[in-house]
């Protein structure tokens, strides 16, 4: 078994019935999504939020009963995957274009957890280049904007060489920084930079990452 479909099956135990699940995106969400359709077809009630049309049409693929975060009074609890996580639990997320969606539904999440292969644990972030999402309109400001910063931006294409949309109809700025020495102070200050939409960091809003590694998947509690 590959270390994404340890870590997805195992997320996937965390899912009890009656809950409203967000289902993440990405290679190892999709595990996890896949493991949840099989229980469902068993007979498990629950109700899922997507955070991508991508992750979206797989689960009305395998059954999965869905409602937009918009239906939904809570969610119990969200799995996703990252990107980059660092010692004290910080990510970097976006790398499959769905940071924007999957920011709103984790932070309307009683609990969070993130599945990872090992790869994805490192010292400190910024070696994974950071995904902006940017409105189109006034993007080329941002852009250098970065690049006088010396943030190395590039606009994120897609399989035909034009500039990527994102389920929300913006575009991603892909920041290639090396490391981010204060990725709080790197937040707000995007946070300000009028049109942008969101930015990857997902700083403090992981509860519980489960990190597969050859031997077995390592669950760690974070907050
Ligand atoms: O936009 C994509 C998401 O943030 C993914 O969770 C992240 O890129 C990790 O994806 P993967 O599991 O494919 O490495």
């Amino acid at each position: 078994m590959n270390l994404k479909q340890m870590v997805g099956e195992k997320a996937a135990e965390y899912i009890k019935e009656g809950m409203v699940v967000g289902l993440g995106t990405g290679s190892t969400a999709y595990y996890m999504v896949e493991a949840l359709g099989r229980r469902v077809n068993e007979g498990l009630n629950i109700i899922g939020v997507t955070t991508s049309t991508r992750t979206k049409e797989q689960a009305e693929g395998l059954g999965i009963p869905l409602k937009s975060v918009d239906e939904v009074d809570v969610i119990d609890i969200t799995i996703d995957g990252a990107d980059e996580i660092s010692r004290d639990f910080q990510g970097i997320k976006g790398g499959g274009g769905a940071l924007l969606f999957e920011k709103i539904v984790a932070d309307y999440s009683k609990k969070v957890i993130w599945i990872v292969d090992e790869s994805k644990m490192v010292d400190e972030l910024g070696a994974f280049p950071l995904p902006i999402e940017v409105m189109p309109y006034g993007s080329l400001q941002l852009f250098k904007i970065f690049e006088a910063k010396g943030y190395q931006p590039e606009f994120r294409l897609d399989e035909a060489g034009e500039k990527y949309v994102t389920d929300g109809g913006h575009l991603l700025i892909d920041l290639n920084m090396k490391e981010i020495k204060e990725p709080h102070a790197l937040a707000t200050w995007l946070d300000g930079l009028t049109g942008v939409v969101e930015h990857g960091l997902f700083l403090d809003r992981v509860n519980t990452v489960i990190v597969g590694y050859e031997n077995g998947p390592v669950v760690k509690e974070v907050r």
